[in-house]
């Protein structure tokens, strides 16, 4: 896998990373969705430096002129909840983006150190030869990235695959990194050292879903 860590440069981004993390000014829901919608346009500005580009015209009102086009047929496929601030920002890049979207969550059995992902809804166009971007902003066991991918086999082998995550803990990576093949890129904006016992990552931002949309009741 070709992990391409955004945070090793000094950018805009860091500023947008220290307001989701920062435990006074993530409770604003409306600005921690703004912030993960806005790493969702940077990663996408980032990835689209991987696309295949075609050279086309264009006719202007004056003359006409050649520019490069990108020519990937994109499917970007958001695992819910978390996902879907960082899906619109994908998709305020990726204009002509088809869509998909699955629900992954963890649900707790005996504790709640214990838990497995369930996979419920997927709703997902033929990714037969396109270009799969997974976007989910965190990336903690990796279980729910790969529950996911497993999830989408049926609907066709994707040309290439793209991971999008806003944190990701080291094992996370590693667990993604064995279970994806080294074609598949990883954009993510930040690598923290570890999980708590709890599978959170740690120092992390907390419960992504519940500061986007608020607390939901364990099942
Ligand atoms: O890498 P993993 O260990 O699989 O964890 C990451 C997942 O956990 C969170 O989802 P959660 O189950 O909290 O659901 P939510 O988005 O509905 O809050 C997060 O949004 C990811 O989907
Ligand atoms: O730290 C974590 C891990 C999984 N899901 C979250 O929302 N936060
Ligand atoms: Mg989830």
């Amino acid at each position: 896998m070709q992990i391409h860590n955004l945070s090793l440069e000094n950018t805009i981004l860091n500023v947008f990373m220290s307001e989701l993390r920062d435990k006074t000014i993530q409770t604003d829901n409306m600005r921690f969705r703004r912030n993960i919608e806005r790493i969702g346009e940077i990663l996408a500005y980032e990835l689209s430096k991987s696309l295949q580009f075609k050279k086309q015209s264009v006719e202007t009102p004056l003359d006409s002129t050649t520019v490069n086009l990108p020519e990937n047929d994109i499917v970007i496929c958001s695992i819910l909840r978390a996902g879907i601030p960082l899906h619109n920002g994908l998709l305020n890049y990726f204009d002509a983006a088809e869509n998909a979207f699955i629900s992954a969550y963890r649900q707790h059995k005996s504790s709640p150190e214990s838990f497995e992902i369930v996979v419920e809804y997927l709703a997902c166009p033929s990714l037969e030869n396109k270009t799969l971007i997974l976007a989910d902003p965190m990336l903690a066991t990796g279980q729910s990235m790969v529950a996911t991918f497993e999830a989408l086999k049926p609907f066709g082998t994707p040309k290439e695959i793209h991971l999008v995550s806003v944190i990701g803990a080291q094992q996370g990576v590693d667990y993604v990194n064995n279970h994806f093949n080294e074609d598949t890129h990883l954009w993510i904006s930040t690598i923290d050292e570890k999980l708590n016992e709890k599978g959170y990552i740690v120092p992390g931002l907390g419960d992504a879903g519940d500061l986007c949309f608020g607390e939901k009741l364990q099942q």
